[in-house]
């Protein structure tokens, strides 16, 4: 359903992606990984040409984004949702009005746009956080209103930028469990990044490993499962506390 044939990026002189053809099929959770530098996030960003590929094809359900025109392409884009490390939310909106954007952008109909930002929000568990700002959330809280914001318009596929990376274990947890949700029950083709190789066994269905620019080899797996984390102080005592004598302070 995504494709990529012979996609190719630089910056300046040096090649970030060298020639990388990938399909990503329909309702798979996709795992990329790799070093540091290897290429991962930029080939993220070529899947819907947030980076436009020096050389190459991208291709979505049979269309061939790399040949689209301004227009064209941002009514295909709609179909591809994304979510990074860093949320990037609007600090001055409102959990809604954060929401609320990709509808105005694709002019949704105005009277219904309400009940699909709450939809989309009941989805995530947030929707009684709906007129708070970002600055009043916690980091999972703040990835939860990122995800309710790629969701709104229906995507068939969610890119997932280190979607984790910025969060501690219990939280992580959490936010697999509502990207495995939205594969589940919505059906939506997931494609995450992840330098953490926990996250991406516990999730994924095929894993694309990178370096240097290149896929060094795809392979299926079998997830493993989510681990739900403690998180009481009592489990962090004990963990700092289990292998070595320690004085309590
Ligand atoms: N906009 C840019 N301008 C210049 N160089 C860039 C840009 N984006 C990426 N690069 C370079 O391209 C290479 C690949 O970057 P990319 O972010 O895709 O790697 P990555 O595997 O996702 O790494 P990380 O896990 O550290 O984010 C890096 O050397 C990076 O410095």
């Amino acid at each position: 359903m995504l494709k990529l044939d012979r996609v190719s990026k630089s910056f300046s002189t040096f090649q970030a992606v060298k020639s990388v053809s990938l399909t990503i099929n329909q309702g798979e959770i996709h795992g990329i990984i790799g070093a540091s530098g290897a290429g991962k996030s930029t080939l993220l960003r070529l899947m819907n040409l947030l980076e436009v590929p020096d050389e190459g094809e991208v291709e979505v359900n049979g269309q061939r984004l790399t040949r689209m025109n301004r227009k064209k392409l941002r009514q295909a884009r709609k179909s591809i949702g994304m979510i990074f490390q860093h949320f990037n939310l609007v600090a001055n909106k409102t959990v809604y009005d954060n929401v609320v954007v990709p509808l105005e952008l694709a002019n949704y109909p105005r009277a219904e746009r309400r009940s699909r930002v709450m939809e989309c929000l009941q989805f995530v568990g947030l929707d009684s956080l709906v007129d708070k700002y970002p600055s009043q959330l916690s980091g999972g809280q703040k990835q939860r209103v990122a995800i309710a914001r790629a969701l709104a318009n229906k995507p068939q596929i969610l890119l997932c930028d280190e979607p984790t990376s910025a969060l501690d274990p219990s939280t992580t947890a959490d936010i697999l469990t509502v990207l495995q949700n939205i594969n589940k029950s919505l059906g939506v083709t997931i494609v995450i990044v992840s330098h953490e190789m926990e996250v991406i066994r516990s999730i994924c269905n095929r894993v694309t490993v990178m370096a240097d620019g290149e896929i060094y080899d795809t392979v299926i797996c079998k997830p493993t499962g989510i681990l739900s984390k403690e998180n009481s102080p009592e489990y962090f005592v004990e963990q700092l506390t289990k292998d070595v004598e320690i004085d309590h302070a």
